[in-house]
């Protein structure tokens, strides 16, 4: 099953009627992005998690505070600032107060090299939301994103990439593995390059 942004929104509201909250959707989903990458990277010392300013950068979040729980060096990158949408700040304020959350405007050469040295690194900067062009604080995260040494992981959808036409963005995204949230999206196969390997996981809608 594939669905557009537009219907995954409508999913989402539906689901949200019948009892699942937005709140719980999130918290399903960013488990299942820490269960993910621990999977793929049973050796998972430290993770830079690059945040947007909406509910893709709360599901980085979400990771963030479950990798940590587990034991992970976790770092927050604010590609946006601090996030805006309701359930991304509810679990910004989640963190423990121990989490390195380091604008990227501000970066230091140590923290740029513990980056790109990071066993994985997570873009959750923009999914279903994004249109148009990268900005150049999105694009120096999406530039940092592919120079990583580390596994790259892209929450929903490597940012830059449009879910529904699969339309780059100059500087979008390239991950190796892409967990698609609850369904794939057009662009999971439209732009299968910046994807990688796309895997399908469950937030708990039936
Ligand atoms: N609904 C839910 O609770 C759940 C949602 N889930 C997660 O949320 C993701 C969708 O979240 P989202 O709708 O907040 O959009 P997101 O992709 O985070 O982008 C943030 C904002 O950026 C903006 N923007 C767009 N393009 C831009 C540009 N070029 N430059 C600058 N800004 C730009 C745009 O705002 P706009 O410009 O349209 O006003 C947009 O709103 C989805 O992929 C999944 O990961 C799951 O947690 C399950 C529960
Ligand atoms: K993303």
């Amino acid at each position: 099953m594939t669905v557009t942004a537009a219907e995954m929104k409508e999913i989402e509201r539906k689901a949200a009627e019948g009892g699942l909250s937005y709140e719980q959707m999130m918290e399903n989903a960013g488990r299942a992005v820490a269960d993910f990458v621990q999977e793929k990277q049973p050796v998972l010392r430290t993770a830079a998690i690059f945040v947007g300013k909406g509910n893709n950068g709360g599901d980085g979040l979400v990771a963030a505070r479950y990798l940590r729980e587990r034991g992970v060096r976790a770092a927050v990158i604010l590609v946006e600032g601090e996030p805006k949408s309701e359930q991304a700040r509810a679990n910004f304020a989640k963190l423990d107060e121990k989490t390195p959350i380091w604008p990227i405007e501000e970066l230091q050469m140590d923290q740029i090299n513990w980056i790109f040295d990071a066993d994985a690194a997570i873009d959750a900067v923009y999914g279903t939301g994004f249109h148009g062009e990268l900005s150049d604080v999105a694009r120096a995260a999406t530039t940092m994103l592919c120079r990583s040494f580390g596994m790259v992981f892209a929450i929903d959808l490597p940012s830059g990439v449009n879910a529904d036409t699969g339309e780059l963005a100059v500087g979008a995204a390239m991950a190796d593995h892409t967990i698609a949230l609850h369904a794939e999206k057009p662009a999971h196969s439209l732009a299968k390059a910046n994807c990688g390997l796309t895997h399908v996981a469950d937030i708990g809608i039936k």
